[in-house]
């Protein structure tokens, strides 16, 4: 199937993932520090280099500490699934050098032990953090319906892109249920279906009006329910199903009238049943997981069908997006096993506790779902497993590493980067967001940076122009 060269314009949409991690300091025989303590030392170069623990890095993508102690590291913005990819990939490289500079900086402080971060949503004290997709949306789409349109999907979408996670006793049915593996780590942490805040009620889809672009023609949607993807398989489905789902509904194209009656209990009800065969309460009757999925499927077919593919990976996406259907309905995981996070975590996790005879509740079990997350080369489960080459890659290997130094090509990151580069080259001070530019010193000749495809900027190169024949 090609790609239909007349929609190429019409559909670029702009995307962009924000990562939260956790962290843990271990120190066998001594205090560890707190989470507070270790992300302190493992700022130290951040703002050695930005005077800030809120940065835009040499890539375009943003890198901060938000409340709590948890580091956060958001893409620039990304108009394909690989430059996404290997975008959020640059992330974990970013943050593995600022843990070896800060255990060196511990140890020269007489503080011993190892910083671990992790790439998952949820700790041992029960807190959760988050996963954040941003979308970019022509604004002629009513706000409304689409989102209406999307919370069936959204809910369901974790048997494909979940996680999987070890929960304890007592987490579903509420109260009761004895421990047991689970698609998702944040279900269980979900408060809400459509609202305003993200952290306060940790909604499915927050629906603050923020569009980091020219408001009168795009919105950003924010979809806060997913969990933290670690195979790039898994983010390119994650990505690209909703991508298409989006797609559909901007194109008018039926898709049901779906609605779920409790979206949060929903979402708990579908990642406690691998089955897939859950009923879940509708307005109007009621479907399982495996149906509403099955359901969207289906569409998204009929949809490329009759409109083309709008990249080149579109029927990757639909093959895989099928390929995990069937595993859930057969109950026979092992074809996607490789690439789909919750069943390469799973395999991991029966084949140890077969081996060594361990219930779901076994501390031993709970810490290799841990371990599954750690994102230190050669330690951490997941990156063991890749390496190995049990778990497929999309991307070639040197593509993680080429988007630390480089922002995505396509978009405005490129000219954020640009700005920046030239900026520290000329030891300037500059401050940065995602629409604005400016030289400090400089104020009134502030740019704006509204339209996310732009690639260039005159605006810029006069601004440099002028500050250097000024200076
Ligand atoms: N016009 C846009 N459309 C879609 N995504 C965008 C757009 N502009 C920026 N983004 C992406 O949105 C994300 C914004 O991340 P950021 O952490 O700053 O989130 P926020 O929602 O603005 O704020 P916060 O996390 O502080 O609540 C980034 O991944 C970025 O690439
Ligand atoms: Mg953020």
């Amino acid at each position: 199937m090609g790609v239909a060269p007349a929609d190429a314009e019409r559909s670029r949409r702009i995307f962009g993932l924000e990562t939260e991690y956790g962290v843990q300091h271990w120190n066998p025989g001594a205090r560890p520090l707190s989470a507070e303590e270790v992300v302190r030392y493992l700022f130290r170069p951040v703002v050695e280099w930005g005077r800030s623990s809120n940065v835009f890095v040499r890539n375009g993508s943003r890198l901060y500490l938000d409340v709590g102690s948890h580091p956060e590291y958001a893409t620039a913005e990304c108009s394909t699934l690989e430059e996404l990819i290997a975008s959020d990939a640059a992330g974990d490289l970013i943050l593995q050098d600022l843990i070896a500079q800060a255990e060196d900086h511990m140890a020269a402080d007489g503080i011993g032990g190892r910083i671990y971060l992790y790439r998952n949503n949820a700790d041992s004290s029960g807190s959760s953090y988050g996963s954040h997709e941003n979308y970019l949306l022509r604004r002629r789409t009513e706000y409304r319906r689409l989102t209406e349109a999307l919370v069936p999907f959204l809910v369901s979408r974790q048997i494909l892109v979940g996680a999987g996670r070890v929960v304890p006793a007592g987490t579903w049915p509420e109260g009761s249920g004895t421990a047991h593996f689970a698609f998702s780590q944040r279900a269980d942490f979900v408060q809400d279906g459509v609202s305003s805040s993200t952290t306060r009620s940790r909604p499915i889809i927050n629906t603050r009006d923020e569009p980091h672009a020219d408001a009168s023609e795009y919105r950003r949607l924010h979809v806060i329910v997913g969990d933290t993807s670690l195979s790039e398989h898994t983010h390119l489905l994650r990505f690209g199903a909703t991508d298409l789902l989006l797609r559909m509904i901007e194109a008018g194209f039926p898709l049901g009238d779906r609605v779920v009656a409790q979206p949060t209990r929903a979402v708990r009800q579908i990642s406690h049943d691998l089955t897939g065969t859950a009923r879940i309460a509708l307005r109007e009757g009621d479907a399982s997981a495996l149906e509403l999925q099955e359901h969207y499927l289906g569409r998204a077919r009929a949809f490329v069908d009759r409109e083309g593919a709008h990249h080149e990976r579109v029927e990757e996406i639909l093959e895989l997006w099928g390929a995990v259907l069937e595993a859930v309905r057969s109950q026979d995981f092992t074809p996607i096993e490789d690439r789909i996070d919750w069943a390469i975590k799973r395999r991991v996790l029966e084949d140890y506790r077969a081996r060594h005879d361990l219930a779901w509740d076994s501390p031993r079990v709970a810490q290799l779902d841990l371990a599954f997350h750690d994102i230190t080369e050669g330690r951490g489960l997941f990156r063991i497993l890749r390496e190995r080459g049990t778990v497929r890659r999309l991307l070639p290997e040197d593509a993680a590493r080429d988007a630390v130094g480089a922002a995505p090509p396509t978009t405005r990151a490129r000219v954020r980067a640009d700005f920046i580069a030239r900026a520290r080259e000329r030891g300037m001070d500059y401050a940065v967001d995602w629409t604005t530019l400016k030289l400090t010193d400089h104020p009134l000749h502030a740019i704006s940076a509204k339209d996310p495809f732009e690639t260039s900027s005159a605006a810029v190169d006069r601004l440099f122009e002028r500050v250097g024949a000024a200076g």
